[in-house]
């Protein structure tokens, strides 16, 4: 898919194979693999930080990371206060958490879905605007 978006992505050895089949789809203004590089077993939040830090402070539009369930990064990614980051296992609710969470990290559970799902994910969540509204009084009120 081609987007004029800037994108950071990362994932754990879990994620690894899944990151570079998503990175090598996605033709992006800019994309930067935070990795991990390889298959060996490494802890996901030292990559999961990294991508949710590039997006926080506005380097990158979007983020995407992966690991084994999506849960780890997820969790890890949330801790940033700028960061929405959603665990998506199908284009339906990669939409909703465009479309009604404004989220800027999109994380995916490598070991449960297969790679084509994982792309069509990808490109639903990258192409997908946030519909504001009630949702944006939602979303506004997520920060404590
Ligand atoms: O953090 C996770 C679960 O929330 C991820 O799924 C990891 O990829 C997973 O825990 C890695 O497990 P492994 O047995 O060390 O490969």
């Amino acid at each position: 898919m081609n987007t004029d978006l800037k994108i950071a992505i990362g994932s754990d050895h879990a994620g690894f194979e899944y990151k570079q089949a998503l990175a090598a789809f996605i033709k992006a203004a800019e994309l930067k693999d935070f990795g991990t590089y390889s298959a060996t077993s490494v802890d996901y939040p030292d990559f999961a930080h990294p991508v949710a830090s590039a997006v926080e402070n506005g380097e990158y539009d979007f983020g995407i990371l992966i690991c084994g369930s999506a849960n780890g990064v997820a969790i890890t990614a949330n801790k940033h206060q700028g960061i929405r980051a959603g665990l998506c296992w199908n284009a339906e609710v990669a939409a909703l958490v465009r479309q009604h969470n404004n989220a800027n990290v999109l994380c995916i559970p490598a070991r449960f879905i297969s790679v084509e799902e994982a792309k069509q994910i990808v490109e639903i969540f990258l192409t997908t605007g946030f519909e504001g509204g009630r949702h944006a009084d939602r979303v506004n009120k997520i920060s404590c």
